[in-house]
């Protein structure tokens, strides 16, 4: 009695080849190395079972690589690689979700640093952007110095761009607030319901970088601006308002911001032309 084996040589599953009575394992990335040798015979068959192939199916720009049973090394790496991307980013993910729930100990008043609420709300309030926005415009209409004027101007102007590319990128990737939080933070655009990445965050690095760059000299002080950044940083955090990798981000969109700002620098000239166009 024939063994099921030689019934069908020539039909392997799609695992298992059968090449010369011989049945072996086959890659199912890989074409037959059977359907290969068949080209030669009956070249019509190969050639639409080659394009039917998986490797092929799959877009591989190298048809000459499947026809001739080569898969091309590199494909495994490619497709291995973003696997790797997405297992090392969910990782980092629920690192996050993790540490900012843990470091999440003043999102409302019975949670175990309740008490120090209060004081976190105020440092909330010291990077907001209403206050920012209120002080430039009356230290622009205060200041009787060109200088003065100019240095006002353009931290105007980066506090506009900040809310504008804040709310890009929190409209385009539209993360949720931690589920701890408590939405309950004064003077909020739409976007604001997203939470990366941290505004508060970003406009301390960027307002903290121009303080110490125009403002700012005396050492004491200094380390006091970097001190604020850090801690409104921190408190975005302890109040549940964000997940840690909200303001990490913040923080170095703040600090490119601010490179943004002193190419887009305004002087008097750039200004007087500007108003001589509106007028
Ligand atoms: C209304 C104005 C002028 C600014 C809104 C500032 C604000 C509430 C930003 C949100 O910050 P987080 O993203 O850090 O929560």
């Amino acid at each position: 009695m024939p063994s099921p084996k030689a019934k069908n040589p020539g039909r392997g599953s799609p695992v298992l080849g059968g090449v010369n009575g011989r049945y072996e394992f086959m890659s199912l990335t890989k074409p037959p190395p059977l359907l290969l040798q068949r080209q030669g015979s009956d070249p019509t068959t190969a050639r639409l079972r080659v394009s039917e192939s998986p490797t092929r199916r799959r877009g591989s720009s190298s048809s000459t690589g499947s026809a001739s049973g080569q898969a091309p090394p590199e494909e495994d790496g490619i497709r291995l690689n973003p696997s790797f991307v997405r297992v090392a980013l969910s990782s980092l993910l629920a690192i996050d979700l993790w540490m900012s729930k843990r470091l999440g100990v003043c999102a409302c008043e019975d949670s175990s640093w309740g008490s120090v609420r209060p004081l976190m709300k105020l440092i909330e309030i010291s990077g907001h952007g209403i206050p920012w926005l209120a002080g430039a415009v009356y230290c622009l209409y205060k200041s009787d110095s060109a200088a003065g004027q100019e240095v006002m101007l353009n931290l105007l102007m980066g506090l506009l761009l900040d809310l504008l590319l804040v709310g890009i990128v929190k409209a385009v990737v539209r993360r949720r607030r931690p589920s701890h939080n408590r939405m309950d933070m004064f003077a909020t655009f739409s976007v604001d319901r997203y939470s990366f990445p941290s505004g508060h965050a970003t406009r301390a690095a960027m307002c903290g970088r121009f303080l110490l760059a125009h403002l700012v000299l005396a050492a004491p002080l200094r380390v006091l601006v970097l001190l604020w950044a850090g801690l409104v940083g921190l408190s975005r955090v302890m109040l549940g308002r964000h997940n840690v990798t909200d303001v990490m981000f913040g923080f170095w969109m703040g600090y490119c911001q601010y490179n943004l700002v002193e190419m887009l620098w305004l002087s008097p000239q750039t200004l007087q032309g500007l108003l001589g166009q509106l007028a």
